[in-house]
């Protein structure tokens, strides 16, 4: 079974990912896991810490000669504002003096509840796990998945929808989103560069008045054949893993599969993606949709077009003109907590939902074609697609 875990806090030594369950000879490119690494740093509203850290990943076990051999995979990323925080943040007891406690906790983030859960008179206990620093580990064990599924045909890549009030102001194809990944800048990881306009000038206005703003990413998967998932049992749906694997990511609050959003208000017939038989052979069987607003998902298996998912989320919870909070030593009212921040995230938060999409469908195609080595699983790939041609 394919699984995965993080450790490591915001300013500690080192993020840690750890993946397990990937079949020998996955050819493992370390310029690719890097690049998605630098792709999630990246986004026009992102605060000082994206100046300081370069992140890159160095993995301490599993790969030998550029390959996967079967073994867990261990990765360490270095947290280079690391040295700038050896004094607040010691491993050992240290002198308290240089503490520097967070005792205002911010509205909407992990503070106030963390610090009642664990007993911290300090936020900072709390919030360096709770931080979306997290989430660069999340990407370099999303890289193995994506380098694995790439065997397979199978891709995955995001693109942003909205940003605040301004969203894509029209339809995109694959080949854009796709070719968005081939960027050497990115702003708001708009494919339509008029909508992207209007998405920075959200952040700009944002930026002036001392706020945050929020947005929805949209992660496609391309090239799924149908059949992964399944109806029969609740926990092996592909859309509720799905979703439960975005919504996982820090500041994600809800997640949304096609078009299940305005399906709720609208008619069955205007919804549902009508079948059809073609002349020729598509990707993968000759049936065919008019258009996919099922987002690729139907009873919880994937029915062969792209799989859609969106994540919306929240506006940063640090505010340079910070909301009203309670010190946690006087109960006196005070401003929360502010010491830097990014203000805008869709563009990274859509590139972490990458990596968890593509890791969900990684372990769900490992569960259902199996093989211990990349040519096994390949073999078995290959005869159930020949199956379904011949359905
Ligand atoms: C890529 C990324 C970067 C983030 N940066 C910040 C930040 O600079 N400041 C902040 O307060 N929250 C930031 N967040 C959101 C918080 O981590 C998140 O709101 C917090 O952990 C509470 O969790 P919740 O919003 O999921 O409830 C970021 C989220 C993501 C995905
Ligand atoms: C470090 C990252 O994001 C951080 C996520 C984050 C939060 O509260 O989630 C708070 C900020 O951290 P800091 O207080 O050190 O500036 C962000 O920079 C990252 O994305 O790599």
């Amino acid at each position: 079974m394919l699984r995965f875990s993080t450790a490591g806090e915001s300013h500690g030594e080192s993020l840690v990912a750890l993946v397990s369950g990937m079949p020998a000879g996955v050819p493992v490119d370390l310029e690719y896991v890097n690049r998605e690494l630098w792709r999630r740093q990246q986004g026009y509203g992102r605060g000082g810490r994206m100046r300081i850290e370069r992140d890159t990943a160095h993995v301490l076990s599993g790969v030998r000669h550029g390959h996967t051999i079967g073994s867990p995979v261990a990765m360490t990323l270095e947290n280079r504002d690391w040295k700038n925080w050896t004094e607040i943040l010691p491993v050992e007891p240290g002198d308290p003096a240089k503490h520097k406690a967070v005792a205002s906790p911010r509205p909407g983030h992990a503070d106030l509840a963390g610090s009642l859960k664990y007993d911290f008179h300090d936020a900072r206990y709390v919030l360096e796990r709770a931080s979306a620093r997290e989430s660069a580990a999340r990407v370099a064990a999303g890289a193995l998945a994506k380098l694995l599924l790439k065997e397979l045909g199978i891709e995955v890549a995001s693109h942003v929808i909205r940003v605040g009030k301004a969203e894509l102001q029209r339809p995109v194809t694959w080949d854009e989103i796709k070719a968005l990944h081939g960027k050497d800048e990115i702003l708001l990881n708009c494919a339509d560069p008029e909508s992207e306009k209007a998405m920075k000038g959200e952040v700009d206005g944002i930026l002036r008045t001392g706020d945050t703003i929020g947005g929805v990413f949209e992660v496609v998967a391309h090239g799924v054949p149908p059949g992964v998932g399944t109806h029969v049992n609740w926990d092996e749906r592909l859309d509720g893993l799905l979703a439960q694997a975005v919504m996982s990511l820090q500041a994600v609050k809800a997640v949304e599969i096609g078009r299940g959003v305005t399906a709720a208000e609208s008619k069955g017939s205007e919804v549902h993606d009508a079948i059809s038989y073609g002349e020729t052979d598509g990707p993968f069987t000759r049936f065919e949709r008019d258009h996919n607003n099922a987002g690729g998902l139907e009873g919880g298996i994937s029915n062969g077009e792209d799989v859609i998912v969106r994540g919306y989320l929240k506006p940063i919870s640090t505010l340079r003109r910070p909301l009203g909070s309670v010190n946690f030593e006087t109960r006196e009212p005070v401003k929360a907590a502010y010491e830097r921040s990014d203000v805008c995230v869709v563009p990274a938060a859509g590139v972490a939902a990458e990596a968890m999409v593509a890791l969900t469908l990684a372990r769900l195609v490992l569960e259902k074609f199996g093989g211990d080595s990349l040519k096994e699983l390949k073999r078995n790939f290959e005869g159930y697609c020949v199956q379904i041609r011949n359905f």
